[in-house]
């Protein structure tokens, strides 16, 4: 079943998965949401390489939990199957570990005909995206996002990478996958920091250009945590919204750059932590960087004060941080915030690009915004309370 309306799709009589295609001319493929897609996961992966074989990348607790089954799956379905793992968390994103990761590929006899399967998070995704898309100058992959945050976002559109000292995901190469299993029963094992960090990234479509799908996570956001129905709306709404966006623009020359609505702030918060998770993850910092982008339009004038107020007791109702008080142990200043947002990708001839808001449902792309106002504003959130 292939629909383009996610919710007609989880509405109907006997729905196994759901499909939401991205449009990419001769790099289209398909993202796959549903529970319990172990079967018709590795059918569709093996279609891919008939005979082949696959290299799960995945992460030891990722690994441990769900790739027996995975292997015996893909196994099954006539693939050879090999396994590389890497140690869980932010710090993988690494120089050393995309090395080994591309040596185990090579040692594992992975041919350019064969594949690669990303088996976990957005670490494990972004890492073995990137491995793939170097390894013998570029093998297929298949993502198998395994946290909400992975099935929502970073399995879809082809962003890989690693982190480097001066900021995220600085080294890194465009390249799709070839499909995406989002298997919702995978979810039942994960934390539930994870999930609420995931939902930050769910949010954030609503925020960017979507007020309705804002006021569904409203009133649902709750339910969205049970892994069911709500849950499969969420997942195939904002992949829905995501591959709209990469169709259009997939390597950020424009309106892709909504999808970093946040992360210019969280992305600097990730660097100041040193990319410690036991101090924050991702989608927490994503949170934050919201929050503040919705009071930064406030305080410009853009965005009314009642919008952002808004924001910060939607993330903070489901358990979210909105405040830079909220990340624990020191962050630096806001000049050394600053000093991180200069290295970021939106970045041009040295001018601050913010995704700021006219209002919920209403981001814009905002070049060439005032190091001065950013300065300011981040040295009020330090001395306030962010409230
Ligand atoms: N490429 C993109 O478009 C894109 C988009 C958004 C985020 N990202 C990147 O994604 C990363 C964050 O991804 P994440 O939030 O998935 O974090 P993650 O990959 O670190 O996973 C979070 C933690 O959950 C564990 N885990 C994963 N799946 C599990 C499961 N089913 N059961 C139990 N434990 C499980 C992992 O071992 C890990 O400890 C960041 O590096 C971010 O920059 C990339
Ligand atoms: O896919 C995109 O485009 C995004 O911006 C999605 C973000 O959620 C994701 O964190 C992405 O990795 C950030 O992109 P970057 O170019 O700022 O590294
Ligand atoms: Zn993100």
């Amino acid at each position: 079943m292939t629909v383009d309306d996610p919710l007609r799709a989880t509405a109907s009589a006997e729905p196994r998965f759901t499909t939401v295609p991205v449009k990419l001319g001769e790099r289209a493929y398909e993202i796959v949401i549903g529970r319990d897609l172990l079967a018709e996961g590795a059918q569709r992966v093996a279609a891919l390489a008939p005979g082949g074989a696959v290299a799960i990348v995945t992460d030891t607790t990722v690994g441990g939990l769900h790739a027996v089954a995975i292997t015996d799956a893909l196994e099954a379905a006539g693939l050879r199957v090999a396994r590389v793992e890497i140690p869980p968390g932010e710090g993988s994103k690494s120089y050393a570990e995309f090395a080994r990761v591309c040596d185990a590929l090579i040692e594992a006899r992975i041919e350019r005909g064969d594949l690669v399967l990303a088996l976990g998070g957005g670490v494990v995704g972004d890492l073995a995206g990137f491995a793939a898309a170097s390894l013998r100058r570029g093998v297929r992959f298949v993502q198998w996002p395994t946290t909400l945050l992975s099935q929502v976002d970073s399995s879809v559109g082809g962003k890989t990478g690693i982190n480097s000292p001066h900021g995220k995901n600085l080294v890194g190469a465009f390249h799709q996958p070839s499909l995406v299993v989002a298997d919702l029963a995978l979810l039942d094992t994960l934390s539930p920091r994870e999930f609420r960090a995931g939902y930050a990234e769910v949010v954030k479509y609503g925020l960017i250009d979507d007020r309705a799908f804002f006021e569904w996570c409203e009133a649902n956001g709750a339910a969205v945590f049970e892994a069911g129905e709500a849950c499969a709306y969420a997942v195939a709404k904002s992949c829905a919204a995501k591959a709209a966006v990469v169709a259009r623009d997939e390597h950020e020359n424009g309106d892709r750059a909504l999808l970093n609505l946040g992360h210019t702030f969280g992305h600097a918060l990730e660097r100041a932590v040193a990319y410690d998770g036991a101090r924050l993850v991702h989608g927490e910092g994503v949170a934050i960087g919201m929050a503040l982008a919705f009071r930064f339009s406030a305080r410009l004038g853009l965005a009314s004060g009642q919008d952002a107020g808004r924001v910060a007791r939607h993330l903070q109702a489901v358990g979210l941080p909105t405040r830079l008080q909220d990340v624990p142990g020191d962050i630096g200043d806001a000049d050394s915030l600053l000093d991180a947002m200069a290295q970021d990708k939106k970045v041009r001839r040295g001018a601050l690009t913010f995704i700021l808001a006219r209002g919920i449902g209403e981001s814009f792309i905002a070049r060439d915004v005032s190091r001065d106002d950013v300065r300011a504003f981040l040295a009020d959130e330090f001395a306030s309370n962010g409230a």
